[in-house]
């Protein structure tokens, strides 16, 4: 049985904007789905409406064979538990250090007191430097987060999601605060931890050349309505004009992975 369901999920922010219309999708433990579609084309929303930051106004949203359209309270917290969300922005504790990030990760799963103290068992701050040393930020645990840089940043981002033992992962635009070269860092250790864990991932990435690279299914999205679930192989010119419209995808195909940046020189402009 697959992880997560969609079905025929639907979302209306007003009576006549439809952000999502009748989207259908089944994601198995493992699979690492990337969610690629021109900007309003509901990518944001969709992920949302999973965890459910949006409510949806139609449909069902079946996690681990749950419907979580119709639950709240305690039921719907501890659902969420297991559903970790990583964002463009980080979403980190600017002031606490990469350690107390990571840990509040551990925060749906300690009691009331605990968590207002932020009083963590021994297990839970084992396994936070383990997930440290897994994202390469060991000896950077008792700094605080703003004196990272936004890759740095990330990797705490991912670190605070894993402490949550997910069984899915929902991410929103992991790269788009970062430069290319950090961008594919942080995508490719995205895809081999979940690899390593069989953890089903779906990733709203703006980067048709990134998910190529790093997802093994990509859904495209236009106007709320999923057209296109393939393999990256079948993502041709004629697939990506049906998602995005008119354009010239040749121009953007040629950025091969671990191509240097190029050197950019500033040429003061003559008075
Ligand atoms: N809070 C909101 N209130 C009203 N309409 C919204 C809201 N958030 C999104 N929308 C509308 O819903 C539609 C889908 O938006 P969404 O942000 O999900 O798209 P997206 O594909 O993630 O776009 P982008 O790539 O630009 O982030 C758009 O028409 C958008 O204007």
């Amino acid at each position: 049985m697959a992880t997560l369901q969609l079905k025929s999920l639907s979302m209306h922010y007003s009576a006549k904007d439809k952000a999502l219309s009748d989207v259908s999708l089944e994601v198995n433990a493992g699979e690492i789905v990337g969610l690629i579609g021109p900007s309003g084309a509901g990518k944001s929303t969709l992920i949302r409406c999973i965890n459910r930051l949006n409510n949806p106004t139609g449909g069902q949203v079946l996690f681990k064979q749950q419907d979580l359209t119709n639950i709240s309270g305690s039921r719907l917290r501890q659902a969420r538990r297991k559903i970790a969300m990583i964002f463009q922005e980080y979403a980190l504790i600017e002031r606490l250090t990469v350690m107390e990030n990571v840990l509040s990760g551990r925060l749906g799963y300690v009691s009331f007191m605990s968590s207002l103290l932020r009083k963590f068992p021994g297990k839970d701050v084992q396994q936070a430097y383990a997930l440290l040393d897994r994202v390469g930020l060991l000896e950077h645990a008792n700094k605080r987060v703003d004196a990272l840089s936004g890759g740095q940043r990330q990797r705490v981002g991912i670190a605070r999601a894993l402490a949550q033992n997910p069984e899915l992962l929902l991410i929103d635009e992991p790269t788009a605060a970062l430069d290319p070269r950090t961008a594919r860092q942080v995508m490719r250790l995205i895809s081999e931890i979940c690899a390593e864990q069989g953890l089903p991932a779906i990733i709203n990435i703006h980067d048709v050349n990134l998910a190529k690279l790093f997802v093994q299914r990509i859904v495209g999205l236009q106007q709320g309505k999923v057209v296109f679930d393939g393999s990256p192989a079948q993502l041709n010119d004629d697939v990506l004009t049906l998602i995005y419209g008119e354009e010239d995808w040749q121009q953007s195909e040629s950025n091969e992975e671990d191509t240097p940046e190029p050197q950019v020189t500033l040429l003061k402009a003559s008075a």
